[in-house]
């Protein structure tokens, strides 16, 4: 029998990246989703295209070898897909864990292929697979945990390609950048080896890999959304081209390289590289990436270990300099009330209803003792201040307030 992955999420990485890797690598992809539309395209077309758009021109690849399942309505049939399978994947996003949990474990427990599951989950977050394993074993009897290590390997990865929102009459095909990077982990699949997966850069330690990839590419290009929004531009490659932000977006990287220099074994001049291979990716003119998909989810953004707060409160514990970090969060905050993302409607709501100091507790999970919180603090006061005074103003005017609150942005 051939090699099968089940990989849930065939969104826009899911099928632009994951799935297309383990395609090249001879997996039959079992695509599992909720959306209707998109397992209604899955399960009626043989193939779709994946394209890269580079200044060099664009190439395509045709991806086969694919059925999908909806899980909403066919659970037991992804449970039995998850029992003779080589690999499950995910991409849904960090906060859609729980959600797809118990459904992989129910069939992790009726496996009894000689060859553990390998679990990866791929998304945007740091430990994500711990995060999915964490879940997984919350619904498994406890009996079972024992044996767990006979039935499945979980490995934490990094994975990095920008796959902007693609256009609503392309179908399943999907526009890309020709860029990518996938780390994983490969001490958990210890004697057994890990899964044969030529796209796949095998580590035996994430760390750096992991907070080097968000803490520049998520940093840079969420700076770049939460700027250009304020600013009015709608696509990342538009608020990239504004001199001041792309200043502030340098800024800011000066900051996170230098925590990844000081704290993991990088050389500052490699960092370098990395950084200017990023400012041209996230500056790439022929992705229409708008300033909302890169901005979506504020929350989870602004989380601790997320891309701001993360490597602005390791700064403030070295006594390192994290300001341009604070002007990032500021601007985050100010991502509320946008269509279509419930998140930034939350934040809204958090600041609307709390005190400065309890707000920065609740975004950003930073302990009231920690030498980054007074910082935090002081940037939500001033958001909420704003927020106060354009409330007060009469509707006519607060057009003008707006303005008036952006002279920082060329
Ligand atoms: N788009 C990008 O450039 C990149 C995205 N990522 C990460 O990949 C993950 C997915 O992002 P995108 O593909 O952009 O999002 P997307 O919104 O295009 O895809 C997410 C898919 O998950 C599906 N889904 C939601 N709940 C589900 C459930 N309970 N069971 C099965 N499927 C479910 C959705 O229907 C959707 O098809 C995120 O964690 C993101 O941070 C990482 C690197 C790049
Ligand atoms: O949901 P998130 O965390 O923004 O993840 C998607 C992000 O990952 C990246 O693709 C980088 O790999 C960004 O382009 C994109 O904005």
């Amino acid at each position: 029998m051939g090699k099968k992955a089940i990989h849930f999420g065939g969104g826009n990485i899911g099928r632009g990246f994951v799935a297309e890797f383990l395609h090249t690598a001879g997996y039959e992809v079992v695509f599992v989703d909720v959306m209707d539309s998109i397992i209604n395209a899955l399960q009626t077309t043989k193939s779709y295209q994946v394209t890269e758009v580079s200044e060099g021109g664009e190439s395509t690849k045709t991806i086969t070898n694919y059925r999908a399942i909806n899980s909403k309505t066919h659970e037991a049939d992804v449970i039995q897909e998850i029992s003779t399978a080589d690999v499950v994947t995910c991409a849904v996003g960090p906060n859609i864990l729980k959600f797809i949990a118990p459904v992989i474990a129910k069939g992790i427990d009726i496996r009894s292929t000689p060859k553990p599951l390998a679990v990866i989950a791929c998304e945007n977050a740091i430990g994500a697979t711990d995060t999915l394993r964490g879940f997984i074993e919350s619904h498994t009897d406890s009996e079972r945990l024992k044996t767990m290590g006979e039935r499945a390997q979980y490995a934490n990865s990094a994975i990095d390609r920008i796959v902007p929102a693609q256009d609503p009459n392309s179908g399943l095909n999907v526009r890309i950048e020709k860029f990518y990077e996938w780390v994983v982990e490969k001490t958990p699949f210890g004697s057994v080896g890990h899964p044969d997966i030529p796209a796949i850069h095998w580590v035996d330690h994430l760390e750096p890999y992991i907070e080097r990839k968000l803490f520049t590419v998520n940093t840079s290009h969420a700076t770049a959304a939460y700027y250009g929004r304020y600013a009015g531009k709608k696509t990342i490659a538009e608020a990239m081209r504004d001199s001041y932000i792309r200043g502030v977006v340098r800024d800011v990287l000066k900051e996170t390289a230098s925590l990844i220099v000081d704290k993991h074994e990088i050389e500052a001049q490699e960092q370098q590289e990395y950084v200017e291979t990023i400012i041209a990716r996230i500056s790439n003119p022929y992705l229409e990436d708008s300033v909302e998909r890169v901005g979506r989810a504020p929350l989870r953004k602004l989380s601790r270990k997320e891309r701001f707060i993360g490597p602005a409160a390791q700064l403030a514990e070295r006594g390192m300099k994290y300001d341009s970090l604070l002007g990032s969060v500021e601007m985050a905050l100010r991502f509320q009330n946008v269509d279509e993302d419930e998140e930034s409607f939350g934040l809204a709501k958090i600041l609307k209803e709390n005190s400065p100091a309890d707000a920065t507790v609740q975004l950003t999970g930073l302990e009231r003792s920690h030498p980054l919180f007074s910082a935090v603090v002081k940037v939500v006061d001033q958001v909420q201040s704003e927020a106060k005074y354009v409330a007060l103003l009469p509707a006519p005017l607060v057009g003008d307030a707006r303005s008036h609150a952006q002279p920082r942005i060329c």
